[in-house]
C-alpha cells in the first residue's frame, strides 16, 4: 500500500511512473501531460495539493473526455463504490484499517480523539493520553496494489444530538471484485487484531455497536464450586455443537439457551460470562433494559447474529410490571427507585426471550443479586434452562484462590532445569510448592467460610500478592477492619432511618 503522501520523492516519483499507464487507462487523455507534470507534483507539500494540480492540469490541457471525467468523478459509473452503515460491524473493519495506513496519517481533515487501545506506559506526564486521528469529512485518495482508491468518511449531526457517520470506499474502476478484494482485506486484518480477545458490543439507539475488546478471560481464572464450572462448561459446549443445532431444527425448536447465574454481589457472575466467551469464542451483547423500549428491544434482537452472547445484568434492576389480574402489563416497567418510565414491557421481554425474533445459537445469560425479585415467568424453564447459585467462598474456593494469586502459571513455568525447582522470582518472597501448600492450609484455617465473597478475598490477597506470609500475617487485622466498617456502615443506615423517621413525625 502507498499514499502518495508519505514515500519519499524518488521513490515516489518512479513509483508513480509505475502507475501512468494505469492513470492512461481511466483518464484518457491524460498520459501526454502527466509525465512532466508528475516532477512537479512529487514535490508537493500534501495529497490535497498534488490532487488539485492533477485536476488544474487535466482541465487547462486534458482533452474532453478527461474533463468530464473529472468533473463528474467520483459518482460516474466507472467508479465502483461499497458504502459502509455506521453501525455494521463492517465499518469498525474499514475505519481500523484505513486508520493503520499511512495516507491516514496525511489526511487534511482528521478526527482526534484519545487514544484508549494505547499500550503507553503510566508515569510519564509527556505520554500521558495520547492521541489518535482518524481522517474524517473528506476524501482521501490513495494507492493500494498499483490501484487508486477513495476513502470517504463524512459525519453529520443526527437525531437527538448525536453524530451521524458514514463511511465509503471507491475505486476507479468498473470491477466490483477489486473493492471487496480490499475489503476483505480490512476484514482479515480487523480479525487478526481482535483473535484472542472478546469484543463487547453495546446498543446505541437500537443499533448495536462494538464498544471495546478485551483479552479472553480463561475459565481458569474465575474461582468457583468445582463441580458447578464442569457442569457449566458441559452444558454450553453440549449446546454448540453442530449437532445439537440439527436437533433443534428438526424439531422446530427455537436454537438458544438461557441461563441465570445469581448470588451474592462478587461472586464473579460477571466475570464468569466473560470467561464462557471466552473459552467458546463468543462475542458479548449486552443489554441494557433501562434505556430501551419495546420496539428498540425487538429490532436489537432481530439484529443478533448467530452464535453469541447476550448478557442482561442486574436484571432484577429493571423489574417489569404485571398488571393486577396477574398478566403481563404490556406497557409499563419499574426502574429500581419505583418509577414508571421505563419503557420495556414484560410481555415484550417474554417474547423476543422466546425466540420469535431472535438468532440462531445465541445464549442468554441473565445475571441477579436477588434472584427472589424476578417474576417467575422471566425465569421459567425454557427461557432460563440452567440457574447457577454462586456463592461466598467456601473452603475450597479460599485455597483456590490462594493458589491462583501465589501459584500462578506464569511463576510456576519458571522452573530450575535440572532440579526441575521452581526459581524463586526476585521481590516475589517466592516459596516452593510444598511450603505453599502449608501457607495456603494455614490461610483457609484463618478465613472464615461463606463470609467473604471471592472478589473482596482477591483484593486483599493482591494487596499482598509480593508475599503470602504477609497475607497470612494480615489476614485477621483485615477481617477485623471489615467487620468494623460494616458495623459502622450499618450504624449509619439505621440513623438515618430513624432520622427520617423522627422527621417525617413532625
Ligand atoms: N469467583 C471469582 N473468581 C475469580 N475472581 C472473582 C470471583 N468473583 C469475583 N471475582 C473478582 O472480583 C471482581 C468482581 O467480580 P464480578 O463483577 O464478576 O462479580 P459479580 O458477581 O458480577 O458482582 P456484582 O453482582 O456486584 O456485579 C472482578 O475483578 C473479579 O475478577
Amino acid at each position: 500500500m502507498a499514499s502518495l503522501d508519505n514515500v519519499s520523492p524518488a521513490h515516489n516519483q518512479s513509483f508513480l511512473f509505475s502507475q501512468m499507464p494505469l492513470l492512461d487507462l481511466f483518464f484518457p487523455g491524460l498520459g501526454p501531460v502527466t509525465s512532466p507534470a508528475w516532477s512537479l507534483l512529487t514535490g508537493g507539500p500534501s495529497i490535497y495539493s498534488r490532487a488539485l494540480c492533477i485536476v488544474g492540469l487535466l482541465l487547462l490541457f486534458g482533452n474532453k473526455s478527461a474533463r468530464a471525467t473529472i468533473v463528474s468523478t467520483p459518482n460516474r459509473p466507472t467508479v465502483s463504490k461499497i458504502e459502509v452503515p455506521y453501525t455494521d460491524e463492517a465499518y469498525d473493519m474499514l475505519i481500523f484499517w484505513v486508520c493503520s495506513q499511512p495516507f491516514a496519517q496525511s489526511a487534511r481533515t482528521s478526527l482526534a480523539k484519545i487514544d484508549l487501545k494505547s499500550s503507553a506506559e503510566p508515569g510519564s506526564h509527556a505520554e500521558k493520553k495520547p492521541l489518535h486521528y482518524s481522517p474524517c469529512n473528506g476524501r482521501s485518495y490513495f494507492w493500494h496494489k498499483g490501484r487508486l482508491f477513495v476513502f470517504n468518511r463524512q459525519r453529520t449531526l443526527g437525531d437527538f444530538g448525536g453524530t451521524r457517520e458514514e463511511a465509503s470506499l471507491s475505486y476507479f474502476g468498473r470491477n466490483p471484485a477489486v473493492l471487496r478484494e480490499l475489503f476483505n482485506e480490512c476484514r482479515r486484518f480487523y480479525l487478526e487484531s481482535v483473535e484472542n480477545k472478546t469484543c463487547v458490543f453495546e446498543h446505541q439507539l437500537d443499533r448495536w455497536k462494538a464498544s471495546r475488546s478485551m483479552a479472553k478471560r480463561e475459565m481458569s481464572t474465575v474461582i468457583i464450586n468445582r463441580k458447578l464450572k464442569e457442569m457449566l462448561l458441559g452444558d454450553v459446549t453440549e449446546f454448540l455443537d453442530p449437532k445439537t443445532r440439527a436437533w433443534y431444527s428438526k424439531r422446530g425448536l427455537p436454537y438458544q439457551r438461557g441461563y441465570l447465574l445469581h448470588g451474592p454481589p462478587g461472586t464473579g457472575k460477571s466475570s464468569l460470562c466473560l470467561s464462557i466467551a471466552g473459552h467458546f469464542d463468543l462475542d458479548v451483547y449486552v443489554l441494557t433494559l433501562s434505556s430501551l423500549n419495546d420496539h428498540s428491544l425487538k429490532t436489537l434482537f432481530a439484529e443478533l447474529p448467530q452464535h453469541c452472547i447476550v448478557l442482561l445484568e442486574d436484571v432484577d434492576a429493571t423489574a417489569v410490571h404485571r398488571k393486577p389480574d396477574g398478566s403481563a402489563d404490556p406497557s409499563q416497567s419499574v426502574g429500581p427507585d419505583g418509577s414508571t418510565d421505563k419503557k420495556v414491557s414484560l410481555s415484550t421481554l417474554l417474547n423476543v426471550l422466546d425466540g420469535l425474533a431472535s438468532s440462531q445459537g445465541r445464549l442468554l445469560i441473565m445475571t441477579t443479586n436477588h434472584i427472589e425479585r424476578l417474576d417467575p415467568a422471566l425465569i421459567r424453564p425454557g427461557r432460563v434452562d440452567m440457574k447457577v447459585e454462586l456463592y461466598l467462598a467456601d473452603e475450597d474456593m479460599i485455597n483456590q484462590l490462594f493458589f491462583f494469586v501465589y501459584n500462578h502459571p506464569s511463576k510456576t513455568n519458571i522452573r530450575d532445569d535440572e532440579s526441575g525447582r521452581i526459581i524463586p522470582q526476585p521481590g516475589e518472597g517466592a516459596v516452593d510448592d510444598c511450603e505453599l501448600l502449608h501457607l495456603g492450609q494455614e490461610f483457609v484455617a484463618k478465613v472464615p467460610k461463606l463470609e467473604f465473597s471471592p472478589a473482596k478475598i482477591l483484593s486483599f490477597l493482591l494487596a499482598n500478592k509480593h508475599s503470602p506470609r504477609h497475607a497470612i500475617a494480615n489476614v485477621v487485622a483485615w477481617m477485623e477492619k471489615l467487620k468494623e466498617e460494616k458495623a459502622k456502615l450499618t450504624r449509619i443506615t439505621s440513623w438515618a432511618l430513624d432520622d427520617n423517621d423522627g422527621f417525617g413525625d413532625h
